[in-house]
């Protein structure tokens, strides 16, 4: 180990049990490098990086920091030795505000005769999001209810204030907007001229070209492959990750909108105070409606709208042929619709409970008997098929969605709803966190449905995915509606930020 590498790993192994979640993996970290880790779903990257930020404890193998042993105990001692993570799964506490999130577990600092200065707490937490050029967060508000892109920026503020050497990304640009994502570019560049590493993960192979100096492919929980990000292609990079030629593009090759006159739903002068006003459209039988827009332009919360999650002020969601209106989730729910959201973790998977029990809850009514009953039979069936259609990497249908990977909860979030007999879909960044074959898997599936008639209505912070999938896109901004253009207008990236910015 020369003294350029800050961290050097040597044959480290990671069992859950029967799986071998790491195997044998070997490689390094330069000081000021940005490195990019890439894989397939469950391939183990998110294992590899919790065992350097003091999350889990290694089985076997060997990490030098600076190159001393590195065997942190916690995620404080990875800390006290400069290095800090943010999770791909939601990482700060509901109950408690922004600010507090922001020094999780280091209060003391702000602590006289047993009481925290909030006030101190949330001028050093200021400084923190104003020294690293992050996004402003209400500081006071409790983190429930804000929005995953939010929740974030609080974790990275909190990395960052440990000021690391080494700093660890998982999966973070998935769940932010177009305007946070060129932020956190910026962020990493300017880590890297102060001389400080970083690893990041993401499913997006151009980003991660692009983003970083090398990238380490993980297959099987194995290295498989370490490159330099400027003398690579993402066909190489997807070639190692699958260990297979992938060819093809994912997306709708026709330049045409293709949908019914029939209108599934309308959507009238929908206003939430603070989140949308006055959003209006319809959307048809066999309909791709996108929605994009930057961060607060409130595309989220027309999904959470329409599917009777949010309560509005004024305006209405009407299903056209029977000329009712949806008010509740539950009444949604027995309309055939079905919603999808973004935050998978809090808001759409029994987190706890099994995969059989993610697949067959949605779908109980439809398998139901003629007296009533349930086939355990059919109920196993509809599971194992699902797991087997999605490719959900799990030891057993019975395995808990929380020993899953990310990527792999996202599969049973999109799977639950497609044993249903639909007539409109809400996806809400339904390939965040996928790998890219599972991505070309979803949109297959989206085509297959629309085929079928079921109107969809795709939010996305991914401009290509939105402009790859939809017949129609609708801009907004600060909550409002501030364009529509159709496929065969100008369905470009260009065209559609001239509306968003
Ligand atoms: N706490 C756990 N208990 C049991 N198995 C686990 C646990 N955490 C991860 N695994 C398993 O280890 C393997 C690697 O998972 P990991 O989360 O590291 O993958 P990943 O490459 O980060 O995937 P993704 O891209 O989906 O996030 C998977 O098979 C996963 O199910």
């Amino acid at each position: 180990m020369n003294a350029e590498t800050i961290l050097e790993i040597k044959n480290l192994n990671k069992y859950f049990g029967p799986t071998h979640a790491n195997r044998n993996i070997s490689f390094s970290v330069k000081k000021g490098e940005i490195k990019g880790l890439i894989g397939e779903n469950g391939s183990g990257k998110s294992t590899l990086i919790s065992q350097i930020a003091g999350l889990y404890p290694r089985d076997s193998g060997e990490m030098l920091l600076d190159g001393r042993d590195y065997c942190p105990r916690s995620p404080t001692d990875a800390n006290c030795r400069g290095i800090s993570m943010v999770m791909q799964e939601l990482g700060v506490v509901g109950s408690l505000p922004a600010g507090v999130n922001v020094f999780l577990g280091r209060t003391g600092q702000f602590t006289k005769n047993g009481v925290v200065s909030l006030k101190a707490l949330n001028k050093a937490a200021a400084e923190q999001f104003e020294k690293w050029n992050l996004p402003k967060v209400p500081l006071n508000k409790l983190t429930d209810g804000m929005m995953i892109e939010t929740r974030k920026m609080i974790e990275l503020a909190r990395a960052l204030s440990v000021d690391p050497q080494l700093l660890l990304l998982d999966e973070i640009t998935q769940s932010l907007s177009m305007n946070n994502r060129t932020k956190l570019y910026e962020l990493i560049k300017k880590l890297k001229s102060m001389g400080r590493s970083v690893i990041v993960i993401t499913h997006d192979v151009e980003e991660l070209i692009r983003i970083t100096d090398s990238i380490t492919v993980l297959r099987d929980g194995e290295v498989v492959g370490d490159v330099a990000s400027a003398g690579t292609t993402p066909e190489e990079i997807k070639r190692m990750m699958v260990g297979r030629e992938i060819s093809g593009d994912y997306y709708r090759a026709d330049m045409k909108p293709d949908y019914k006159d029939d209108v599934v739903l309308s959507v009238s002068d929908l206003t939430v105070p603070g989140e949308i006003e006055d959003v209006s459209f319809d959307v048809h039988e066999g309909e791709i409606l996108g929605f994009c827009g930057l961060s607060d332009s409130g595309i989220h919360s027309v999904g959470k709208a329409v599917f009777g999650l949010l309560k509005p002020s004024r305006g209405a969601v009407r299903l056209a042929a029977e000329g009712v209106d949806i008010k509740k989730s539950t009444g949604a729910l027995r309309s055939n619709m079905a919603y999808v959201p973004k935050d998978r973790d809090n808001e759409a998977l029994m987190i706890h409970a099994s995969i059989f029990d993610n697949f067959t809850l949605p779908s109980l009514t439809e398998l139901q008997g003629g007296a009533g009953y349930l086939s355990p039979k059919k109920l196993k069936q509809l599971a194992a098929d699902m797991t087997k259609k999605l490719s959900v990497k799990c030891t057993d249908i019975y395995q808990a969605m929380d020993a899953l990977s990310g990527g792999n909860k996202q599969k049973v979030n999109l799977g639950r709803w497609l044993a249903k007999d639909l007539r409109l879909l809400v996806l809400d960044c339904p390939t965040r966190g996928v790998d890219v074959g599972v991505k070309a898997y979803i949109y297959a599936l989206m085509k297959e449905t629309k085929a079928k008639g079921i109107a969809t209505i795709l939010i996305s912070d991914e401009l290509t995915e939105v402009l790859g999938m939809a017949d129609r896109l609708i801009v907004m901004k600060d909550g409002r509606v501030t364009g529509t253009i159709r496929r065969d207008e100008d369905f470009t990236e260009q065209s559609v930020i001239g509306v968003m910015i």
